[in-house]
């Protein structure tokens, strides 16, 4: 039996291990601009776009788990940016910050619509982003994300760093694609001062025609192989977020590594994730979830239902993922895609 949730207002809500759950993942739509290969099938059905939850909904559900004691609220997607009108809901976000409930509002995006939208978003109190970057080479970049453009990234990149945005590099490890770039990458991200965290592949979704088993790259075969060139000191376990950092000392520069299936970091998990329909998943890896739609839909005006339903779903939060390449699926062990809860 899980224990009782009773916690004051302000105090994150804890799970039947004892984490304190005060970081929200917020995918406000499953579409997307590009179609990269491991997160994506050429051909996706999207859900109708009136089963989306409205701005208004959005914003009441991310008030509510602010009150709640989510400290960090991370939008993405599915491409976060292509949502029509999505910078109304970045503005609402504001006046959280603002009371000093929120602590962090933040993305994940691809970078393609950057350029448009960097300055609105700090302007909105964003001060970091994360932007998935795999390859410099703008013919493999093409080839990973079936419909990107490299320099319309490049500017994107540009234009967050020049609205005063901190920005880190996202990108993920796959075998025999950008086993070559891993110093060009680190390169790249010295020479602007951005931060690169490795990420390895996760069996998610059916991708049509992709092999799963041979895109998984270790990343203990990534660091050892830049730790013939440069000398690497592990930096201090942060708890914070999934990444490990090392320091390359020629250059000062601060690598992460995300690595689920090498070595998981469920243990010190803080974070939940909800859909753009409302489903809140308890974790990346598993299937368990709770709708709460009827929660907020059947009860406007009064936040206690749906408070009570968020309560009750991460009373449910696993221990961990099951994730496993030595099962040698090539499909996804988890049914959904990583774009239908961002990642
Ligand atoms: N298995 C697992 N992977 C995660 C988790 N959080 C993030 N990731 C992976 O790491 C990728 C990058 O995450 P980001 O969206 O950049 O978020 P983050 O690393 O938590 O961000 P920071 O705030 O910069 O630490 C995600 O898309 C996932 O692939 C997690 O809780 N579990
Ligand atoms: C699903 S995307 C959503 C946000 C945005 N579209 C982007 O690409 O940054 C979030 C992150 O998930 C990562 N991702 C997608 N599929 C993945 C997979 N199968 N394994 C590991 N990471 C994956 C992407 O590289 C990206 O950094
Ligand atoms: S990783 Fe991001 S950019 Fe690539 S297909 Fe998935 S949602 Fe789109
Ligand atoms: S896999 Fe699940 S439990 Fe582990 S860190 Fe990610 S969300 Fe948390």
């Amino acid at each position: 039996m899980p224990p009782q949730y009773l916690c004051p207002m302000t105090e994150p809500i804890i799970d039947p291990f004892q984490r304190a759950i005060s970081y929200l993942r917020l995918s406000v739509t499953d579409r997307c601009d590009f179609r990269c290969v491991y997160c994506m099938a050429e051909n996706m059905t999207f859900l109708p776009k009136k089963e989306l939850l409205t701005l208004e909904e959005l914003d009441r559900m991310c008030s509510t788990f602010i009150r709640l004691g989510v400290e960090k609220l991370r939008i993405t997607g599915g491409e976060p940016l292509v949502r029509r009108d999505i910078m109304t809901f970045f503005h609402g976000m504001r006046r959280h910050l603002y009371s000093g409930a929120l602590k962090e509002l933040t993305l994940t995006t691809n970078g393609s619509q950057l350029e448009r939208f960097a300055a609105d978003l700090a302007a909105a109190g964003v001060r970091r982003v994360n932007v998935s970057l795999d390859t410099l080479d703008e013919e493999k970049f093409a080839r990973v994300t079936r419909w990107g453009r490299l320099p319309q990234v490049l500017r994107g990149l540009d234009a967050a760093q020049a609205a005063g945005l901190k920005v880190k590099l996202n990108a993920v490890a796959l075998k025999g694609f950008n086993e070559d770039e891993i110093f060009t990458l680190a390169e790249f991200c010295a020479a602007r001062d951005m931060d690169l965290t490795w990420i390895e592949v996760m069996p998610m979704g059916d991708l049509g025609n992709e092999d799963r088993v041979g895109q998984y790259w270790s990343l203990n075969d990534l660091r050892a192989k830049l730790a013939e060139t440069y000398r690497l000191t592990d930096l201090p376990e942060n708890t914070g977020g999934p990444a490990r950092y090392v320091r390359i000392e020629e250059t000062g520069q601060k690598i992460g590594f995300i690595t689920p299936l090498s070595h998981n970091f469920c243990e010190s998990c803080n974070r939940v994730r909800m859909t753009c329909t409302g489903e809140l998943y308890m974790c990346l890896g598993q299937e368990d979830r709770a709708d709460l739609r009827p929660a907020l839909r059947n009860h406007p005006g009064n936040d206690a239902p749906l408070e009570e339903a968020i309560r009750a779903a991460i009373g449910l939060k696993p221990e961990g993922h099951d994730f496993d390449y030595s099962r040698q699926r090539a499909d996804g062990q988890v049914s959904r895609h990583m774009s239908h809860t961002g990642g």
